[in-house]
């Protein structure tokens, strides 16, 4: 690193231990070659690893997660990386954002295949860490200009814009030499106060708060979940320091307000231009990817594509040339009666639903909103409005969310 400091150097673990993995989109990870992903546990070193990247100009891309890798997770981070030079893969379990009920403890964590999928995205060869290697050959990303040489030079340029084979990154010479690093800080790390983090009626010390915003919609269902987003959100920012943020549409809500987060605190790393949001993957029957399918029994994982069906219903309806007077009431009526139309299959007795019997279905809410107020919408939508069809339900014990984007889209 910049400060020349070898022991904290070394002391930045690699999942060198591991077995190594490669990932062919939804199948299990398969052997690969010896790369090592830099992991990062304290802010100290995150810091001095920041401040490398500074020195050399390389423009850094951060995506939050919470791990439980999947390919939601991993298009997110490949964007990053395709984009600039350097990326940062939090993976942090925020206790904030559970609620003392929920299910904090279940939530599955899976640091080894993780670290192997996360791998499978680099390279296979180590020597040199060339950004070639991942297809990337734009540069007009970096922040700061390559150093001067002819446009005609053909040597192939490092993480740093010089001559590849010049650069102490590519030497070894520091974590920079990694495109990818991932932050997995312990609690104490993210909130030093320590304390109470859950039941938030006891806990001492800062967070974050986005009124107005922040109380409807999954906000209503999970009072203190956008509260405990934001505040280690910020925290993550602030630690990180990034160029550019990545989010998932699959969680619109939480992308949206962090986009009123970053401009309303006047937040420099990241802009709320530079905070982008991509596009839901999905599994081939619709569902939306999440690390919390991962509580799903064979039936449960047969009935939940009803959630994007339902949302798909509104969707059209607003589409469809009978969408004229249209109203908020009937979109959600709509969206609703699949949800209620699949609980009746799976209770009746004489159900072709085989394959689903036995679930139990709840609906929590599907809803309309303004893009831009997070009001909900009631009455006639109007035409050429920007707003989302966002629904969530419970699926047996575990609550699923998912939404679809009307007028408008999110990064490609
Ligand atoms: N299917 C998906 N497509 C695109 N982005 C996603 C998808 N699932 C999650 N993300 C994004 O990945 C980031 C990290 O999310 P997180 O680690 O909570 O995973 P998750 O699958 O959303 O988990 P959970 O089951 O807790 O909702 C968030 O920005 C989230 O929106
Ligand atoms: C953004 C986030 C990483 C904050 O903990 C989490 O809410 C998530 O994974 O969506
Ligand atoms: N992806 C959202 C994280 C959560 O539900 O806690």
């Amino acid at each position: 690193m910049a400060s020349g400091n070898e022991g904290e150097r070394r002391s930045i673990q690699t999942c060198s231990s591991l077995q190594q993995t490669t990932y062919s989109g939804s199948s299990k990870p398969k052997a690969n070659g010896g790369n090592k992903i830099p992991v990062i546990r304290t802010l100290g070193q995150l810091r001095r690893w920041r401040k490398e990247a500074r020195d050399k100009g390389l423009e850094v891309g951060v995506v939050p997660t919470m791990g439980a890798l999947h390919e939601g997770h991993l298009n997110l981070v490949r964007t990053s990386l395709a984009r600039h030079p350097l990326t940062v893969m939090t993976l942090f379990v925020n206790p904030m954002q559970f609620a003392p009920h929920e299910d904090l403890s279940a939530y599955p964590r899976t640091f080894e295949r993780d670290m192997s999928l996360l791998q499978t995205l680099l390279p296979s060869t180590t020597q040199p860490r060339s950004l070639r290697g991942l297809g990337v050959s734009e540069f007009d990303s970096f922040r700061t200009p390559p150093s001067p040489r002819s446009a005609s030079d053909p040597r192939p340029r490092s993480l740093n814009g010089n001559s590849q084979d010049s650069s102490p990154a590519m030497n070894g010479g520091g974590v920079v030499d990694s495109p990818l690093v991932v932050f997995a800080p312990t609690p104490d790390v993210m909130y030093p106060l320590k304390g109470e983090l859950q039941d938030l009626g006891k806990h001492r010390g800062l967070s974050v708060e986005l009124r107005g915003w922040g109380e409807v919609m999954e906000g209503a269902s999970r009072p203190q979940f956008f509260k405990g987003v934001a505040t280690v959100c910020t925290k993550l920012f602030n630690a990180v320091e990034p160029d550019h943020a990545y989010f998932g549409q699959k969680d619109i809500q939480q992308a949206l307000l962090l986009k009123i987060l970053v401009q309303d605190l006047l937040l420099s790393h990241p802009t709320p231009d530079n905070l982008h949001i991509l596009p839901t993957t999905r599994s081939s029957t619709g569902l939306a990817l999440s690390s919390r399918n991962a509580y799903l029994s064979p039936p449960e994982l047969h009935v939940s594509p009803v959630l994007y069906r339902a949302l798909s219903a509104a969707k059209d309806l607003y589409a469809s040339s009978a969408s004229e007077g249209i109203t908020g009431e009937d979109l959600i009526a709509a969206g609703t009666r699949v949800i209620l139309d699949e609980q009746e299959q799976i209770l009746s007795p004489s159900t072709s639903m085989e394959q689903g019997r036995g679930v139990e279905l709840q609906l929590d809410y599907i809803e309309v909103f303004d893009k831009y107020t997070f009001e909900p919408i009631r009455g006639p939508v109007g035409e050429g409005r920007e707003f989302v069809v966002a629904g969530a339900v419970w699926v047996g014990k575990t609550r699923l969310i998912d939404n679809l984007l009307v007028g408008w889209e999110v990064d490609q």
